[in-house]
């Protein structure tokens, strides 16, 4: 079927918004209008004057006293964008002009501090730094948290969030609004943030700030006069951020005479000082000394160390309400100090905070430690790094060629790479990842089963335990409404890779006179491996992709089995759509013939349907004889090569005779997509 093009004024486009899922799930209540009404009502700010004198002052190091940041003087905002618009660049400069940092800290991106981040280029976790900065003669205390851009990371963003009563909201003044930029305006929207849009990378040759300021006014309805155009890299502006910042986002209602009340919003394990919690105080006050308790478990803990990050830690003598900083209660056990968890002193019990709704995994995939004696370790490298990142979930689960292990949650592949180089290059863990799968459903249709699991409906997360047809009335596959934003030449290109995923058109509007934004409802199992690298390279890098949940829809799934001469291998199973079966099952069989050495004996490998063969290769019968290597009669170096030929083989899983060297068998099951 052909999409439905339409070049759309502000009205239709609007109205397309409206009649959208993400709008509608947003603001049930809300026209676009009332944006407009929020933003009003914070009305302290049109006029920006670079004549303005700002002072800056860096605040006295060691003793510093927050108590005169009564919460008119505090603002707590998020930094939020489409990925590489230029975030950490922007937290930089402002850090830099309010002394924060070093000038000769210019451009080092220091608020991403894991190796990860540095390896990659991009931010995986938000962080917190803390400002002094002084605007006409007051002081003023501003708490920033930088956020990632890529949309398996947005768990940290929504968290961050719930810390601020403000967003700059930043858009490359050359790429324009992107899929991220819209997801992200819509997170800060529901919950019911002010919203700075700063428009980046004006010094670029080909930078179009007015172009970008009025799709912000088309899609956001926010007047583009309110556009704060700036260069983060040179700094051109970057002051009449920080002014916005104070005159535009309200202060945090919160009182410091209610009782101590603190929300963890994030957290970290230090191995000597055991957990470190990020807070955001909603009342009251806390300092050090002071006995606290954690709602979650219920336990008591005298509080050792609290400060601000600025962005390193930073002690002061107490926190007060409106305030973000850290605290160190001796809290050892990463259970404790959770996420979402409240805070509050032992003699003033409080109702816990709402905390945080759990993240969606979209992506499970087993974690196995590549020695079952390593399996302590992992445990508990496994455990501190989720109290760092939340959104993972967690479940114990075993396989009979790689011992007891974890099927783990992530919010997609991106998420699970950065999981798996974290463990490795944090906890010094390395371990063995299997094919990832989505969570598919099925509807039982056996009485016996349904009694079994206490539901008719049953989530599976392990393709070994794919229910066979016959006890299934329907298996459902998750679906999500991917947004593409692209330049037009690419839209050709674009539909037909959308088509080949099994994608239905849901929309497509033209959101200025050369980009258009499409919807698409896409299987996730479709694009969670590598659809983000061909959209990118068919559209050379132009085109962006954000995707949000859309439940469940019907699909004809098989489990499709391989088999080496006759007998299963549980770890290869996987789910496809019935109309894939085949190909996936070709691709798997024909890695698994370049992974498995030859034997003396001739190896048939099968991918089946239930009984029903439909791919085979073979791997021609060998005989390695290691001893032909020696010649003459050296008996200790024949012994040498006996006994590495015997270590190789304990590394091999036996299937029947078939010896599968591990590692081979991993590199077949990673790539099974
Ligand atoms: N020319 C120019 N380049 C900029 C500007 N701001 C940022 N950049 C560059 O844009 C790239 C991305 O900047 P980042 O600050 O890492 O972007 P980000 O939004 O934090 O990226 P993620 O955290 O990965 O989403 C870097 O190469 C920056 O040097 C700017 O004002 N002008």
């Amino acid at each position: 079927m052909l999409p439905v093009v339409r070049r759309c004024g502000e009205t239709s486009l609007l109205k397309w918004i409206s009649q959208s899922k993400i709008y509608k799930r947003t603001v049930q209540n809300h026209t676009t209008s009332h944006i407009l009404m929020r933003q009003r009502r914070m009305k302290r700010f049109p006029v920006f004057s670079s004549s303005k004198k700002t002072i800056i002052t860096r605040a006295d190091k060691d003793t510093t006293d927050l108590s005169e940041f009564t919460t008119d003087r505090i603002r707590n905002f998020c930094i939020i964008a489409h990925i590489d618009h230029g975030k950490s660049t922007l937290a930089d400069r402002l850090l830099e002009m309010t002394g924060a940092i070093a000038k000769s800290d210019r451009n080092k991106q220091v608020l991403d501090k894991l190796q990860v981040e540095r390896d990659r280029g991009i931010t995986v976790k938000a962080q917190t730094a803390s400002l002094f900065y002084n605007h006409q003669g007051q002081q003023y205390l501003l708490n920033l948290i930088d956020t990632p851009g890529h949309v398996d990371f947005n768990y940290e963003v929504s968290r961050s969030i719930s810390a601020c009563q403000g967003v700059l909201l930043i858009v490359d003044a050359n790429q324009g609004v992107q899929a991220q930029t819209v997801a992200n305006f819509y997170l800060a929207f529901e919950a019911e943030l002010t919203v700075i849009p700063v428009i980046n990378k004006i010094d670029l040759k080909n930078a179009d700030p007015e172009r970008v300021g009025s799709q912000i006014e088309k899609l956001f309805d926010i007047p583009r006069e309110e556009c704060i155009k700036i260069s983060a890299k040179l700094g051109t502006n970057v002051e009449k951020v920080l002014e916005a910042v104070v005159d535009r986002i309200p202060p945090p209602v919160a009182r410091t005479d209610d009782p101590f009340k603190a929300l963890v919003f994030d957290s970290s394990f230090n191995h000597y000082r055991g957990v470190i919690a990020n807070i955001a105080v909603f009342g009251g006050q806390v300092r050090k000394g002071d006995r606290i308790v954690s709602a979650h478990l219920g336990k008591t803990y005298e509080v050792n160390e609290l400060g601000l990050l600025r962005p390193e830690e930073h002690q002061t003598q107490g926190l007060s309400a409106g305030q973000v900083g850290y605290i160190i209660a001796g809290m050892k056990d990463v259970k404790e100090a959770q996420i979402g968890d409240t805070l509050y002193h032992r003699e003033q019990p409080v109702e816990a905070l709402p905390g945080f709704k759990p993240a969606r995994a979209m992506v499970f995939a087993g974690m196995y430690p590549m020695d079952q004696s390593e399996y302590q370790g992992l445990r508990s490298a496994i455990e501190r790094l989720t109290l760092n990142d939340s959104s993972v979930s967690v479940q114990r689960d075993s396989s009979i060629a790689l011992g007891a292990g974890w099927r783990l949650g992530f919010l997609g592949l991106l998420h699970m790479e950065v999981f798996n180089q974290r463990l490795e290059q944090e906890y010094n863990a390395s371990v063995i990842v299997t094919a990832p799968t989505v969570p598919y459903k099925a509807i039982l249709s056996s009485a016996k089963l349904i009694k079994e699991h206490g539901s008719e409906e049953i989530t599976i997360v392990n393709p070994v335990q794919f229910p066979d047809r016959s006890v299934v009335s329907e298996y459902l596959e998750p679906v999500v409404l991917g947004t593409i934003i692209t330049p037009d030449t690419y839209t050709g290109k674009i539909i037909s890779l959308c088509l080949s995923r099994r994608a239905v058109q849901k929309n497509m509007v033209y959101i200025d006179d050369q980009r258009v934004m499409m919807k698409y409802l896409f299987p996730l199992n479709e694009i969670v491996v590598d659809f983000y690298d061909l959209l990118k390279s068919l559209s050379s890098g132009y085109a962006s992709f954000d995707y949000e949940n859309a439940g469940y829809q019907s699909a004809d799934l098989i489990k499709l089995d391989i088999l080496l001469n006759g007998l299963p291998v549980e770890e290869l199973t996987t789910i496809a759509h019935k109309d894939r079966a085949y190909t996936t099952g070709k691709a798997m069989c024909e890695r698994l013939q370049d992974a498995i050495p030859r034997q003396m004996f001739e190896i048939a490998v099968q991918a089946a349907i239930g009984s029903k063969v439909i791919a085979r290769e073979t791997i021609k019968a060998y005989r390695k004889n290691v001893l032909a290597k020696c010649y003459g009669g050296d008996i200790s170096r024949k012994m040498k090569l006996l006994k590495k030929q015997a270590e190789g083989k304990k590394k091999m899983r036996l299937i029947g005779r078939v010896e599968v060297p591990k590692d081979a068998f991993i590199n077949v099951l990673k790539r099974d997509k």
